[in-house]
C-alpha cells in the first residue's frame, strides 16, 4: 500500500530487517533519555513495543512483515498525545536514523511514510 511508484522498497533502501531493528532499539533508547516522551511509556511492556514497532515500520516501508500489532487509533487513543509531544517524538525517530547512519535522503521518505499517521495519533479536543 506505500511506495507503488518505485520499484525498490523504503525497506531495501534502509537497509532491510537488520537496520529497522538498530532504529528502534536507537528509539527506545532516546526515549528512555526523553523525560517529556518517557512519560508516556512509563508503564509500557517495552519488548512489545520493540516487537510491533520493528513490524510496523518493517510492513509500511514494503518488507516482507506482517503487522500483529493494534490500530494506531486503538494504541495511542487515550494517551492525549499533544502536537508538540507528537513533534518531539518525531525528533526522536530522527535521532534514532542518525544514529543508525540512514542516509539524509532516505529518512525523508521513512518521514514521509510515517509523519501522515500522526492524524490517527494527536490528541485533538
Ligand atoms: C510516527 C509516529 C508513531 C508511530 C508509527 C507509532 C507506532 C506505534 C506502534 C506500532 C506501537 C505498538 C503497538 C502495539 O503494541 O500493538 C506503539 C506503541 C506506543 N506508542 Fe506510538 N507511534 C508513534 C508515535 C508515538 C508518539 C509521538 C508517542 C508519545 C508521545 C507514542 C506513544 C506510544 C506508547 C506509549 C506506546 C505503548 C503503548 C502500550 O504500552 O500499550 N507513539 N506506537
Amino acid at each position: 500500500c506505500v511506495n507503488q511508484m518505485s520499484s525498490v522498497s523504503v525497506y531495501k533502501e534502509l537497509g532491510g530487517y537488520p537496520k529497522i531493528e538498530q532504529i528502534v532499539d536507537n528509539f527506545i533508547i532516546e526515549i528512555e533519555k526523553d523525560p517529556v516522551i518517557f512519560e508516556y511509556f512509563k508503564e509500557s511492556d517495552v519488548e512489545r513495543f520493540r516487537t510491533k514497532l520493528t513490524e510496523h515500520i518493517c510492513f509500511h516501508t514494503g518488507g516482507p512483515c506482517k503487522y500483529t500489532g493494534d490500530t494506531m487509533e486503538r494504541v495511542h487513543d487515550g494517551m492525549n498525545i499533544t502536537e508538540t509531544d507528537f513533534n518531539r517524538g518525531v525528533d526522536l525517530l530522527i535521532n534514532a536514523m542518525y544514529q543508525a547512519d540512514i542516509p539524509h535522503r532516505i529518512q525523508n521518505k521513512m518521514l514521509a511514510i510515517f509523519v501522515p499517521m500522526r492524524e490517527q495519533m494527536i490528541y485533538r479536543p
